[in-house]
């Protein structure tokens, strides 16, 4: 069975469990809590279980993979979400690249502590990469996610990236009617709707400093 090891947050890890849930992939969770981390960190950083010492780490087998981008694509390629064309494969390729730089941006803004004071331009950032996707899926109209039919990589990490973003200001997602569609019907699918309720869900939000 896989395991996957990480922090208590949705993170860069998210995505990944969402796959697992999605597709029903059996997986074991491994929470690393930030307090055993002081001491995780030290102790295995640059062994084969925490090879580049950061977290999410995913073992498979004797295979132990550092960077969630690696993760996310060796599941995507195993379990066959890669997309079916040669075609569909780079454009999940360029799409799972794009959530990066917006995941990115909103990673820079959650962590700041003067977060409240810089909205207008964490807003604008966001939505002018948003802009550029929802252009660049309406003018494949013919496919219902990203690339296809189909959810491939592409579409779980963008979900959990539009999700957070929509969970820090309630009405980005609003002139964006594909990617809005795309986030409902991910979000409605049955095994990631369970997910979301279930226990196994990490969803708490980083405070907003007051200082
Ligand atoms: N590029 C890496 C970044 C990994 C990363 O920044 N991990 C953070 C948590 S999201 C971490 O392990 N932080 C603790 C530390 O660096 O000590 C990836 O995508 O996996």
């Amino acid at each position: 069975m896989y395991q996957l090891v990480y922090f208590p947050i949705r993170g860069r890890a998210e995505h990944i469990r969402l796959f697992f849930e999605d597709l029903k992939i059996p997986y074991e969770s491994k929470v690393i809590t930030f307090e055993e981390w002081g001491k995780y960190k030290p102790e295995h950083s640059g062994t084969k279980e925490l090879p580049f010492g950061q977290l999410p780490v995913l073992r498979d087998d004797q295979l132990y993979l550092s960077q969630s981008g690696a993760i996310a694509r060796h599941l995507a390629r195993k379990h066959d979400k890669y997309g079916k064309t040669e075609e569909e494969k780079a454009l999940n390729d360029m799409l799972y690249d794009m959530t990066v730089d917006i995941h990115s941006i909103y990673l820079k803004h959650i962590y700041d502590p003067n977060r409240k004071d810089k909205m207008d331009t964490f807003v604008q950032e966001a939505k002018g990469k948003l802009e550029l996707v929802e252009k660049f899926v309406q003018r494949r109209t013919k496919s219902q996610y990203l690339v296809c039919d189909e959810p491939t990589l592409a579409d779980y990490y963008m979900y959990e990236v539009l999700d957070i973003l929509a969970r820090e200001v309630k009405t980005i997602l609003e002139s964006y009617p594909k990617l809005q569609a795309i986030h409902a019907q991910m979000k409605s699918r049955p095994n990631i709707a369970a997910y979301l309720k279930s226990e196994r869900r990490f969803d708490k939000p980083v405070p907003v400093s007051d200082s």
